[in-house]
């Protein structure tokens, strides 16, 4: 990336809106700005962070391309620390693209994705923890995925991660002093005390964000559910009732729904993939039969299986037979249908290994323990909500693998300091723990890790 060519592209998304907006960033952003764009108030001088009101027209023909608002916002107060220029423009994609085309030809280099970001992070406006929450940003779910986002991007993992590397690199600043001094009288490493600050500044610190880490990740992945029965035990009216929303076809007919329906809902702030899926039988015609297998496959890369079974007509064997397929991955029983009949469904009569709560009555239709089979979901995945009491930031999986790097080098540390070792063994732990600190926030990360990280982007970020 050549830091002095000018980056631009489309910030938001294609398709309509009420606004869409161009963004470019490096030295030349104000002089293309200015070949492009006609104001319409007299006083026009580009003063920074001020919005302008004017024209797109086009340097040749004059044509007019848009009625537009810009901005001008010098270095190095930008998102990007250059030169940042932005042309809110009308929410039509053809318009946003006659323009940046515009721009192009005039010598800015399309952006590639996550670039402007990417920009932040090396010219050290925010850390690569804060560079990836703008991903987890966009791509939340739940309101908690924000928000956890957003005190990432806050700096409130930066924070932690760097309180522990400070303690790191004061600790080395002694053992170094003892490599360089090896004959001094006066004993310079105060094992015991070093091993205290290891415990209580380091180990403790790593251990609760890998603990955060664990807790949290389900707010972050999300898991995938999928709901498999008998046709027509009411499978798509669950998924409706889930959504609130007439999103399957529901009718009497037994194989109505062919092919895999998913949706993303929000269960208490966890995001669940939710699946709705073809009943499963034996004697299926063509289009069915590639509905079921579909549906197979749905259930292998599941989290968790919603078992549903018409309560109202009790467990067939049909049920039984299907039961034995999908024993293997973790599930519920649903009983659906609870308005018409009270049957109790013997879960144990399926062949289910479960406690007894892990059957569920509901009636999709008349909307009847829909809360419970919620709260059902929920516990089943975060295993009860005592587990999810820690607050605070969640490392994401690169983090989490960096985390458990640094721990393991800092269990070696804790054991050298036991046994009083040498400075310069001290010393090897010492670094190899910090380097995978500095993995995490940015400050050594490889450009192949960069890579990977600021891919995930979309293009204008
Ligand atoms: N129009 C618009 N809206 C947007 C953005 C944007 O770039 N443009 N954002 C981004 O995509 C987000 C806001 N994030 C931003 C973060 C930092 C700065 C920035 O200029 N920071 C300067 C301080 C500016 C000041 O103090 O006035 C800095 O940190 O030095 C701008 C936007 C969301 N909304
Ligand atoms: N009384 C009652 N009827 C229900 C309930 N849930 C679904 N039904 C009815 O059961 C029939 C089948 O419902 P669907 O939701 O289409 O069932 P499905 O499991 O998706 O069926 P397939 O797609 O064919 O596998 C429809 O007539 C629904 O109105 C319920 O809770 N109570
Ligand atoms: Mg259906």
């Amino acid at each position: 990336m050549d830091s002095r060519d000018t980056i631009g592209a489309i910030s938001t998304p294609p398709g309509s809106g009420g606004i869409g907006i161009i963004r470019m960033s490096g030295p030349d952003a104000l002089a293309h700005l200015k070949a492009v764009f006609q104001p319409l108030s007299k006083t026009c001088s580009f003063e920074s962070h001020r919005l302008y009101y004017g024209r797109v027209v086009h340097p040749d023909d004059k044509k007019n391309l848009d009625e537009v608002l810009a901005v001008f916002m010098a270095a190095p107060k930008t998102y990007t620390r250059e030169d940042v220029v932005e042309i809110h423009c009308h929410g039509n994609f053809l318009v946003l693209q006659s323009i940046l085309e515009l721009l192009l030809n005039l010598g800015v280099r399309l952006a590639a994705p996550g670039e402007f970001t990417k920009l932040a992070y090396l010219n050290g406006r925010i850390d690569l923890t804060q560079a990836e929450a703008v991903i987890d940003i966009l791509s939340a779910r739940t309101r908690k995925g924000m928000d956890m986002a957003l005190d990432q991007l806050g700096g409130a993992l930066y924070k932690e991660v760097d309180a522990i590397r400070t303690s790191l690199v004061q600790m080395r600043a002694v053992v170094e002093v003892a490599i360089d001094f090896p004959d001094e009288d006066v004993e310079i490493v105060n094992y015991a005390s070093l091993l205290k600050q290891v415990r209580n500044e380091v180990l403790i610190p790593l251990e609760k964000l890998l603990r955060q880490a664990e807790a949290g990740k389900i707010f972050r992945d999300g898991i995938s559910v999928v709901i498999v029965g008998l046709p027509n035990v009411g499978k798509s009216s669950l998924l409706n009732t889930l959504l609130q929303e007439e999103r399957a076809l529901v009718t009497a007919i037994p194989g109505t729904t062919r092919d895999t329906i998913e949706e993303y809902l929000d269960i208490q702030g966890v995001p669940v993939r939710i699946v709705d899926t073809a009943g499963i039988r034996s004697e299926a015609d063509e289009v069915e039969k590639l509905g079921i297998e579909r549906a197979r496959k749905q259930i292998d890369q599941a989290d968790l299986v919603l078992f549903m079974v018409d309560g109202s007509r009790g467990i067939q064997a049909e049920d039984r037979q299907l039961f034995e397929t999908v024993n293997h991955k973790p599930l519920l029983v649903v009983s659906n249908k609870s308005d018409l009949t009270s049957t109790i469904i013997e879960t144990g009569d399926l062949g289910f290994q479960g406690d007894i709560h892990s059957c569920i009555y509901i009636s999709a239709k008349k909307q009847q323990g829909i809360e419970e089979l919620k709260d059902a979901i929920f516990t089943n995945v975060v295993g009860g909500k005592d587990q999810w009491q820690e607050e605070g930031c969640v490392p994401n999986i690169r983090h989490k693998a960096a985390l458990l790097n640094a721990k393991e080098s800092v269990v070696r540390l804790g054991e050298g300091l036991a046994m009083e070792a040498t400075s310069d063994l001290l010393a090897i732990d010492l670094q190899d723990s910090l380097e995978q600190l500095n993995d995490i926030v940015g400050i050594t990360t490889t450009e192949d890790v960069l890579d990977v990280i600021f891919e995930q982007f979309c293009l204008g970020k």
